[in-house]
């Protein structure tokens, strides 16, 4: 696979760190218009980085486009007439439709809109994944690419923007919720980095305790609480407050943004 990441910030950074360890890859062009931030990624034998999207395309079968919205339409206008028919094009750009990019490529072009989220750097993204009528045919493909850097699932187009909310901004709301559970820690004693581990490594064993038994969560709960005791004590004053209500107003809302969010 000779992979070009468009666009190496925040998120094209990740899916690098996801993809560099892979066997498929041969080569991995890191683009942005100053690679001094990426220099790290020179010390990978199979990474090139360079601030010439052109050389890029020109070199690569797979492009992953992570700039932001607004940039998006300028850049693949000035990179069409490099565009062939064997290239995959992967957008994971936040609310930029297939019909969109179709309409600046044609739609004879793969097109697949993937949306990863930053765990791809530590190999466990949750992936979703659409596709044109063309790239059907890619379908293996992207699993195959997002699935070196965690799991994917292929949905259709009109649920992308909730896939969105749940796993990419999803991130940064488990972490809101292991930071509150640390300041509790801290509240009941203890240190700042023993509370950071404990919260995170008993967050890592809920989820884990999850994936490999496949019980629904309230199984799970059911197993914890003791009656009469401190757990379903706690759990009942965090409903009270509004703990789970919060949490599906929150998703809601930023469900209800993401859709109004303009991309030009
Ligand atoms: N962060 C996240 O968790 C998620 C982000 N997304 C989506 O991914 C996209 C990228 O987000 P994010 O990584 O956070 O954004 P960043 O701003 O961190 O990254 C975008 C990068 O694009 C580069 N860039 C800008 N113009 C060009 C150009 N002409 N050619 C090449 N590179 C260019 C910028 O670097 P420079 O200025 O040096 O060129 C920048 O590093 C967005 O569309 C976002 O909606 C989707 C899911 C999750
Ligand atoms: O916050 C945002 O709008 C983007 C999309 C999901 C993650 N970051």
């Amino acid at each position: 696979m000779k992979v070009a990441i468009i666009g190496a910030g925040s998120l094209g950074q990740s899916i690098a760190k996801g993809l560099v360890t892979t066997n498929a890859l041969t080569t991995l062009y890191l683009t942005k218009r100053n690679i001094s931030s990426i220099k790290g990624f020179e010390e990978f034998d199979k990474v090139e980085l360079t601030s010439d999207n052109a050389l890029a395309v020109k070199n690569a079968d797979i492009l992953i486009f992570a700039v932001q919205p607004r940039h998006f339409e300028a850049i693949l206008k000035d990179l069409k007439p490099l565009l062939n028919k064997n290239h995959v094009i992967i957008s994971v750009i936040t609310g930029f439709a297939i019909s969109r990019i179709e309409d600046i490529v044609g739609k004879d072009r793969f097109v697949v809109r993937a949306m990863p989220n930053t765990a791809a750097s530590v190999g466990q993204s949750m992936t979703c994944i659409s596709v044109n009528d063309m790239a059907k045919a890619k379908v293996e493909l992207a699993k195959t690419i997002f699935n070196c850097m965690g799991r994917s699932m292929v949905i259709p187009e009109e649920q992308l923007q909730a896939a969105t909310v749940i796993c990419a901004s999803g991130i940064a709301f488990w972490m809101r919720l292991i930071r509150a559970t640390t300041q509790g820690a801290i509240q009941l004693g203890f240190e700042a980095h023993e509370a950071h581990e404990l919260a995170m490594q008993t967050c890592f064993g809920a989820a884990t305790l999850l994936k490999e038994s496949g019980k629904h969560p309230e199984e799970e709960i059911d197993r914890v609480t003791t009656p009469s005791g401190c757990t379903i004590e706690g759990l009942n004053e965090m409903e009270h407050q509004g703990l789970s209500s919060s949490l599906i107003k929150g998703i809601n809302a930023s469900f209800e943004k993401i859709n109004q969010i303009k991309t030009k």
